[in-house]
């Protein structure tokens, strides 16, 4: 599914208009009209105050259409316009004069002394601001925004939170009305994807409002929020006349004296995953451990108890390197001779991502295409200190394009960068924040290359699947005694579900904490 920017938006929102030959007016009622239907299933009649706070454009034009359905099901609502300018949208002017025409006259807000009281047990339906937000809201609208977010009481935005910006950061957090919940029209917001935006979000889904998606498509957007659909589409079914030989060899190289499981864990996913063979490459103190804990994987040792000659004979088809491998003098002038002498593709994660940051030439001996699974200190290591989250990425985009690299830059809504393009992952929950999380992720996505699958789908492939286990798992471990090894437990699952046709989530009901 794609992200639209505002601007985005505003196109596909006028060529729907052109093609399907309807009025502004028309999608306006069709988009606001479900946001009204959302509500009346789940409130079903109940008397419930409920306060419809609209600006004077197209937002508030949407707050305005809820309200009249609202008030003709006989809800006992209050609907207030916040007169923060005289620069009325036609579309607003419109559905004002529909719903005074029914006799419920919108309470007009010009200052702090027109405030409504809010009880903590009403509920409040943000339209003062969607999309069009240019600037941030000053004077009586700032301080009825504060005042919203004092009651503690449960907002439902319309589109978007009041007072976010759609394209860039909020430098005062006091103007910007907190939500609780959040239907957006057509595609996901950008702005609910990042983490500088906490504190504004909730939980959040999108309402399909009809725009034309062959527009959308001719549009190149190059920001997407992973579905299952797509994810299925890049799936690889197997033949039937395969063999181990199709499916890959995989090499995880790591490992260092009482971190033996980290290169454990990356092993087992990639094996679990499918990779037709796994190697390990490891110090010499791990030898038993691993052949232990995994049978079907093969083990080579370095000569030393920490990783130094990289003298490797396996030959694979691709390697994952980094897990748990230290980042000791002899081990960071190893990997500096492997990498001279490597042409495999590599996904390099964890201590591999430090050495390079310690010496970035090392940079150059990537082949092309390498997967880096920073978390966000690796990243900062990587590619400096950024200003905000958009900052990030733009930093991100950069060096994604400089060197040829895959960033998957780990956290809530994992993002992968290939060049321009982003991908924000859709699954997983909280109790992915546990030790060797990332290590299993390594070695999904080796796994998956290992299969054949190009290095940005088997990032975002590998990225969905760790986060789906997630998903699947809590309903029975809960978030705390899921550890790394359940991730591993629950592959099958994951793996079946994408199998299934229940709807494509595009709701997004977990917020996440970095792993
Ligand atoms: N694009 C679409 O597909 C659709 C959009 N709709 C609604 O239209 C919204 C966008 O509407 P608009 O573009 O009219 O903008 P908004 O209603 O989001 O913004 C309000 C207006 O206030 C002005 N403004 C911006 N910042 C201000 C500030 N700090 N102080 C005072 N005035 C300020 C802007 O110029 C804008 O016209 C969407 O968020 C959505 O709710 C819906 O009606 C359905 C269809
Ligand atoms: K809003």
């Amino acid at each position: 599914m794609y992200i639209l920017s505002p601007q985005q938006i505003a196109k596909a929102d006028k060529a729907t208009i052109k093609t399907n030959g309807i009025t502004s007016l028309e999608l306006m009622e069709y988009a606001a009209t479900q946001c009204f239907q959302w509500l009346h299933q789940r409130l079903q009649g109940q008397n419930i105050k409920i306060h419809v706070f609209c600006g004077i454009g197209n937002n508030g034009g949407d707050g305005l259409v809820i309200a009249r359905h609202l008030y003709q099901n006989g809800y006992n609502i209050d609907c207030y316009v916040v007169n923060f300018s005289d620069k009325r949208t036609p579309e607003f002017l419109e559905n004002y004069n529909r719903l005074k025409e029914l006799g419920k006259w919108p309470t007009i807000i010009n200052n702090e002394n027109d405030f409504p009281t809010v009880s903590f047990d009403d509920i409040v339906i943000d339209a003062i601001f969607g999309i069009g937000l240019s600037r941030k809201p000053t004077g009586f609208t700032k301080k009825l925004i504060k005042y919203i977010n004092s009651t503690k009481v449960f907002t439902l935005a319309i589109d978007f939170p009041s007072g976010l910006f759609g394209d860039k950061s909020v430098n005062d957090k006091t103007s910007v009305l907190k939500a609780g919940h959040i239907l957006t029209f057509q595609t996901p917001k950008l702005a609910f994807l990042l983490p500088e935006n906490k504190e504004f979000l909730n939980t959040w889904e999108v309402i399909d409002i009809g725009l034309d998606l062959n527009f959308i498509e001719n549009l190149k957007p190059t920001i997407n929020y992973i579905t299952k659909e797509k994810i299925l589409s890049y799936y690889k079914p197997r033949n039937k006349w395969s063999h181990k030989g199709t499916f890959g060899h995989s090499l995880l190289i790591g490992g260092s004296f009482g971190k033996i499981g980290a290169i454990t864990l990356a092993s087992k996913a990639a094996l679990k995953i499918g990779s037709g063979l796994v190697s390990a490459y490891i110090p010499k103190c791990g030898y038993n451990i691993l052949q232990i804990s995994i049978p079907e994987i093969m083990v080579e040792v370095d000569d030393d108890n920490t990783l130094s000659y990289f003298n490797i004979k396996t030959k694979p088809t691709v390697i994952g390197i980094g897990p748990g491998m230290g980042t000791q003098e002899k081990t960071a002038l190893g990997f500096y001779n492997f990498l001279k002498e490597n042409s495999n593709p590599l996904i390099i994660d964890a201590d591999a991502i430090n050495l390079l940051s310690l010496n970035p030439k090392l940079l150059e001996l990537l082949p092309k295409n390498t997967i880096l699974t920073p978390h966000p200190k690796e990243l900062e290591r990587l590619i400096g200190t950024w200003k905000n989250d958009y900052d990030k990425l733009n930093k991100s985009i950069e060096f994604s394009k400089k060197h040829t690299v895959v960033l998957v830059i780990k956290g809530a809504h994992t993002v992968i960068v290939n060049g321009t393009n982003l991908t924000f992952n859709s699954t997983g929950n909280p109790a992915l924040s546990t030790a060797g999380s990332g290590d299993v992720l390594t070695g999904l996505i080796t796994g998956l290359v290992a299969q054949g699958y190009e290095p940005q789908i088997a990032a975002i492939f590998g990225v969905y699947l760790h986060g789906k286990t997630a998903d699947i798992a809590i309903q029975q471990t809960g978030y705390e005694t899921f550890t790394a090894s359940t991730i591993i437990d629950y592959l099958a699952e994951a793996l079946l579900d994408i199998f299934t046709n229940e709807e494509t989530e595009t709701e997004n009901s977990e917020p996440e904490t970095e792993n």
